[in-house]
């Protein structure tokens, strides 16, 4: 039996659409309640959280899984990437008002003590150590983009999409962190195991093909 962990939320109809591409069961994962594990064929999916996906495929609880690159890179587990499924495409960036957009144009000394309010405490620890700057780091859960605006942080790191709602309050992109895209990862135990049946599902796809042709 393979164990494959699906992020709840907003990724979960993208991975519904990349399982049929895969020609994995899934009828009953579209038909679901409120349960969490479901099994088809010889197939059992786990629904969990998305910056949980990591957790249950390093510790081998969940042998592959659809998982966001920035969850990949925040939590810091070691996971096998198979796939970049080319979906969930937004990027990572820091945003502020006009006024910080204009100490990022200065010396690198007038972002000392800079306070970035973020869902992302580990990336913006690593961005900013990387240019030599130590952010006070306010960690938040969500509605990040009201912190500069109430005065809680001079900035944010935080997913842009469309854009729409840093435009929506009045803040910009300073720079980009990273591209973000939803990736297929396993466990080394998993790929060693596995590996027969998890070559078969992907190579359903257009993701490995596209990766070939790279
Ligand atoms: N516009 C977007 N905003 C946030 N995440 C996005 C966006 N587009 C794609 N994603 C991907 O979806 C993942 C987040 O999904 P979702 O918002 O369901 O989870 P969440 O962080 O647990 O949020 P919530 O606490 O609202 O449930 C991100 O990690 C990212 O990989
Ligand atoms: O560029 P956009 O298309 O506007 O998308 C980006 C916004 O979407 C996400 O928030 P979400 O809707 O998940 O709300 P939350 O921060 O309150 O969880 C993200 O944290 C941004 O705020």
């Amino acid at each position: 039996m393979l164990t494959f962990a699906l992020p709840k939320g907003r990724m979960l109809q993208t991975c519904l659409k990349l399982l049929e591409e895969m020609h994995m069961p899934c009828k009953k994962i579209e038909k679901r309640g409120r349960e969490l594990v479901i099994e088809e064929e010889q197939v059992r999916y786990i629904l969990v959280k998305p910056m949980d996906v990591p957790t249950y495929v390093h510790h081998g609880v969940a042998d592959a899984a659809f998982v966001g690159s920035d969850v990949i890179w925040e939590t810091g587990a070691s996971l096998v990437e198979i796939a970049d499924t080319k979906e969930g495409l937004c990027r990572l960036a820091i945003a502020g008002p006009k006024s910080l957009a204009e100490r990022f144009m200065k010396h690198k000394s007038s972002l000392m003590g800079i306070k970035i309010a973020t869902k992302y405490p580990r990336i913006t620890k690593q961005y900013f150590s990387h240019r030599g700057i130590q952010p006070e780091i306010i960690p938040l859960k969500g509605s990040i983009e009201l912190a500069p605006i109430l005065g809680l942080s001079d900035g944010i790191l935080d997913i842009v999409q469309t854009g729409e709602t840093l435009r929506a309050n009045g803040l910009h992109v300073l720079e980009e962190v990273a591209q973000v895209s939803l990736r297929i990862v396993a466990n080394n135990k998993s790929i060693h195991e596995h590996w027969d049946k998890l070559i078969r599902f992907i190579e359903k796809t257009r993701i490995l093909k596209e990766r070939k042709h790279r």
